[in-house]
């Protein structure tokens, strides 16, 4: 089967000379979920924005679905931004519109979507994230928690291959960060998860790849390597005081 995501040899290092990636390897099936943990600096950041292009220029390549991530092809990478969709940290760096249902539509509509197709997606988007009472409101005035949910929607409305969560649950309350682990496993995509919380990576990802210093230095089920202390001290990585990982609903 060919694999969502293939990243192969993905060296890059910024204008400044500092190697943000120094030889990456990564290969995510079809349908499955993935955290892309690792300490500050580690890389993740750098990693994502290659996915779709916006970041480029460094050695290696990056494949979604068999289709290569070629940054000078501007229908390529029209294509490939279809295919990845990446949810930012802030969703106010997402939404633009006076009204939520427009925000949703937005991607898709710049796509050439239009008509009874337009208006599904929009339903069928807002409906995943249990947003559709709100499609009518100014999404500046919801919380911040259906805020993040309005993104995942704007997202989901261009049908993409692989979702990228970047920290989808800081900033959220304990039922908002409930409710969006049950929204995120009830998606059929592929996902792609960056996240500092432990936790929920443990919750929501079976597997679990760990960048550091911008090389893939463990990669295995989530649960194996979170118990494994050597591995979790030598890279930064610290769960929650008193955090027992046996303790986990775990979403898979
Ligand atoms: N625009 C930039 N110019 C120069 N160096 C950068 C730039 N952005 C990031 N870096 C450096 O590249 C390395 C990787 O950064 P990146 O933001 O990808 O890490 P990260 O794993 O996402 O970190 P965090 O967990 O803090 O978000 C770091 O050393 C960082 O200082």
């Amino acid at each position: 089967m060919t694999p969502a995501l293939r990243i192969t040899g993905l060296h890059f290092a910024y204008p400044d000379g500092r190697e943000a990636l120094r030889g990456v390897d990564l290969t995510l099936a079809p349908g499955e979920r993935v955290a892309l943990l690792g300490p500050n600096g580690a890389g993740k950041t750098t990693l994502v924005l290659h996915l779709n292009g916006i970041l480029h220029g460094g050695a290696g390549q990056v494949e979604i679905s068999g289709m290569p991530v070629t940054p000078g092809d501007r229908k390529a990478i029209t294509e490939i931004r279809r295919r990845v969709g990446v949810v930012f940290q802030d969703p106010d760096d997402q939404l633009f519109m006076p009204t939520v249902a427009e925000d949703v539509a937005f991607g898709p509509a710049n796509l050439g979507v239009r008509g009874d197709e337009l208006a599904a997606r929009v339903d069928e988007a807002l409906a995943a994230v249990g947003m559709s009472e709100h499609r009518d409101h100014v999404p500046h005035h919801l919380s911040f928690g259906q805020r993040r949910r309005v993104a995942v929607a704007t997202v989901l409305a261009m049908r993409p291959e692989i979702l990228v969560l970047d920290e989808p649950s800081s900033n959220l309350d304990p039922a908002s960060r409930r409710e969006l682990a049950e929204i995120i496993e009830s998606l059929p995509v592929t996902v792609l998860m960056v996240t500092h919380d432990l936790p929920y990576a443990l919750e929501l990802c079976p597997r679990s790849v760990i960048l550091d210093a911008g090389r893939i230095v463990a990669d295995g089920p989530t649960a194996t390597l979170l118990t494994d202390r050597e591995l979790m001290a030598g890279h930064r990585l610290e769960l929650p005081f008193g955090f027992d990982p046996a303790s986990v609903p775990h979403r898979h």
